[in-house]
Order: structure tokens, then C-alpha cells, then sequence
């Protein structure tokens, strides 16, 4: 009887002791709470979605764009159209490609409106790129954009030219995410949730901001490296001789097998898969990669580039390494991708302290 007593007891305090623990733990926590900042670094080749990323970021957490940085991306979205339009135009004659009579009529008008206003869509611009965008040789044109350099998006504003022209444009959410904007030097968002500062730290990717990297490795507390899948058929903005996956994966070998990121966890966003979903039954893997041996689909592709990607760490116990497939220009996608990261910092941040 004696016996089963001390034997209740025993456990009584041993359940005394355990909650008196978590309690401790708990004020350390919140003692500890304070000030909190987790740094994440955005790496990747140039026009991988780095700087998209952050732009989701800002519009779940941090209350989207301001007036004054509206109008510039209506500035920019304006100069790219103009810019389209004008690779499109060259990229013809490279392919041999040529407008009806009437539309290289429009082409002189085009270039002759350009000299006056050299960037900004003026309503009678907005005309030209229109009839000159309908014209059947033109989409035959961009169709084969994977030998230029004209962004997927292309379609999507020359689409909307007029809206783009009229004076009160204003751009919305899809607009400024599909925007491309090189990064140069280094841009920072920090957002907080729930006492806790998250630094997204985005570098430009490409070749001549690379140097720069360096910069920022301090206190990292997530790697995340941005590849984009569609990658594998298009050639460098920097280099038109070199592959765009190619070069992704030489620059990820260099970054993960670094000293400074050797043993930091690491998030891989394979990103872009919307245009990879398009093109792999167009553009066949071989191409580029002689040895891959699957189907030109969508799922044996992703997995090929996943393997490839992986492969190329030098294995080290100390890191976890987390990958995703993701389109950047999906918001819930990455809202929920960027909810994976900080539940798993968040709890790793603990155990740490504990
Ligand atoms: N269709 C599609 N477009 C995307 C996706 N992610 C990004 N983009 C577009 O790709 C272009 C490049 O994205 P950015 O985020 O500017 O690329 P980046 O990695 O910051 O490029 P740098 O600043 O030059 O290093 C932009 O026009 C984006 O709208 C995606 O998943 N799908
Ligand atoms: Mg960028």
C-alpha cells in the first residue's frame, strides 16, 4: 500500500516538475521574443522570380504597393512594352519573317512615333503596337521567343496596350507581378508576424550583380534558391551562348557548397512551372540535356531537374534541405510556401534557445 503511494507520488511530482519546465520555458521564450529577426536570402540566376517572391511577400504581409511605386511600374510596364515590340520586330527579320503590306506601315509609324516618345505609350503608339501585334507573323514571331530574349509575359501586355496607354492606368496585382524589373544592388522587405521580423533579403541575379552576393551571407538563417524550370530551352540575357539551367546549376554548386552555406537549411523554389508546363511537350529536354532519358512530360521533367539540382550538394547532416514547384505569380501558392518556411524557422528558432 505504502509502496503504490510513493509510486503516485513519484509520478505526481514528476508531472509538477514537467509543467514547472514548460512554464520556464514559456518566459524564456517570450523573454527571448523580443527583437527576433530571421534573415532569408533570395540566390538565383537572373530572372528566376527572386525579386516576384518578394513582391507576394509585400502583398500578403506588408500591405501592397504604394501610390508612388504604381506609378512606377506603370513607367516600366510602359518602356517594356515599347521595348516588346521593338525585339519582336527585330527577332522577324532574324527569322525571316514579314508583315503584310499594311502592317509595315505601321512598323514606320511605330518607329517614327518612338523618336518623339521614346517611353511612354502615347494613344496613337498604343494604335501601332496593336495592328502590329494582330499581325499573324508576329505571334509566329513570338512563339519562337525562347531564341530571344522576350518574357513570357509579353503577350499578356501587349494584350492590353490600350488599357496600358490610357492616362489613368493604374497597374494592378497581376500587372506589377508579371512587371520585370532587373534587380541591381541589394533590396530588403522586412515584415513582422506575430513579434517576430522576417528579412527577405533580394540580390540581382544577374552575372555582374553576382559579385555582390558576398555582401550578404552574414547571419543567415534560410538559403533560398530560385530556379526557373523553363530555363532549360532559353539562353543567358548576359551571354547568348549559354544556357540559362546550365548556368543555374553552376552557380547553385558554388552557392550550396560554399563555406558559408554548407550547413545552412536550405529552401529550393523550382519556380516557373506554369511555362514549364507549356513548353515540355513543345521543347523536348534533350536538347539541352542529352542524358535525360524520360517522357517530355511535365511530372518525369520536374523530377529530372529536382535530381540534378540535388545531386550536386555534398551531403552534410547538419542542414535540412526543403524544395517546392512553385508558379511566383500564384499569390495563395506562395503565401503557403512562405507559411512552410516560417512555421519550420519558428520551430527550429525554439529547439535552439531550449
Ligand atoms: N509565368 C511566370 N512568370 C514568373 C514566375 N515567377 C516569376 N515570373 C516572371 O519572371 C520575371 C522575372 O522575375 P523576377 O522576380 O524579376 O526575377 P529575379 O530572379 O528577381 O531576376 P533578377 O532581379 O534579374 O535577378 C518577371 O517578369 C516575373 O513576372 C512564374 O512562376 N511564372
Ligand atoms: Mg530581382
Amino acid at each position: 500500500m505504502g509502496n503504490k503511494r510513493s509510486k503516485k507520488d513519484r509520478k505526481k511530482r514528476k508531472i509538477e516538475t514537467k509543467k514547472n519546465l514548460s512554464i520556464e520555458k514559456q518566459l524564456k521564450f517570450e523573454q527571448n521574443q523580443e527583437d527576433i529577426e530571421l534573415k532569408m536570402l533570395l540566390l538565383g540566376t537572373g530572372d528566376s522570380g527572386k525579386s516576384t517572391f518578394v513582391k507576394q511577400m509585400k502583398i500578403c504581409y506588408s500591405g501592397g504597393f504604394s501610390t508612388s511605386e504604381k506609378n512606377l511600374y506603370t513607367c516600366v510596364i510602359q518602356i517594356n512594352c515599347l521595348n516588346y515590340t521593338k525585339e519582336l520586330l527585330r527577332s522577324m527579320n532574324v527569322l525571316d519573317l514579314n508583315l503584310s503590306k499594311e502592317k509595315a506601315e505601321d512598323k514606320k509609324i511605330f518607329f517614327k512615333l518612338i523618336q518623339t516618345s521614346p517611353r511612354k505609350i502615347s494613344p496613337k503608339i498604343a494604335d501601332s503596337i496593336k495592328s502590329l501585334w494582330e499581325d499573324p507573323s508576329m505571334k509566329e514571331c513570338f512563339k519562337h521567343r525562347n531564341k530571344f530574349q522576350l518574357p513570357a509575359s509579353t503577350g499578356y501586355f501587349l494584350d492590353k496596350i490600350h488599357q496600358i496607354a490610357d492616362k489613368n492606368y493604374k497597374p494592378n496585382k497581376t500587372d506589377i507581378l508579371n512587371c520585370r524589373i532587373p534587380t541591381t544592388g541589394v533590396k530588403e522587405l522586412s515584415i513582422e508576424i506575430q513579434g517576430y521580423t522576417w528579412k527577405l533579403v533580394d540580390v540581382g541575379g544577374q552575372r555582374s550583380e553576382r559579385r555582390k552576393w558576398v555582401h550578404h551571407f552574414d547571419d543567415v538563417d534560410l538559403l533560398i534558391f530560385v530556379i526557373a524550370l523553363d530555363g532549360y530551352s532559353q539562353k543567358l540575357f548576359e551571354n547568348n551562348n549559354i544556357n540559362r539551367m546550365h548556368e543555374s546549376l553552376e552557380v547553385f554548386d558554388q552557392i550550396t557548397n560554399n563555406d558559408y552555406f554548407k550547413k545552412k537549411d536550405l529552401v529550393i523554389l523550382f519556380n516557373k512551372i506554369d511555362i514549364f508546363q507549356q513548353k515540355i511537350a513543345k521543347v523536348p529536354i534533350k536538347n539541352t540535356f542529352p542524358e535525360y532519358k524520360g517522357q517530355d512530360n511535365y511530372e518525369e521533367g520536374k523530377e529530372f531537374f529536382k535530381q540534378k539540382f540535388l545531386n550536386s550538394i555534398k551531403k552534410s547532416n547538419k542542414r535540412s534541405i526543403s524544395t517546392y514547384f512553385t508558379c511566383g505569380t500564384e499569390t495563395n501558392t506562395m503565401k503557403s510556401v512562405f507559411e512552410n518556411m516560417r512555421k519550420t524557422l519558428i520551430q527550429k528558432y525554439i529547439n535552439s534557445i531550449f
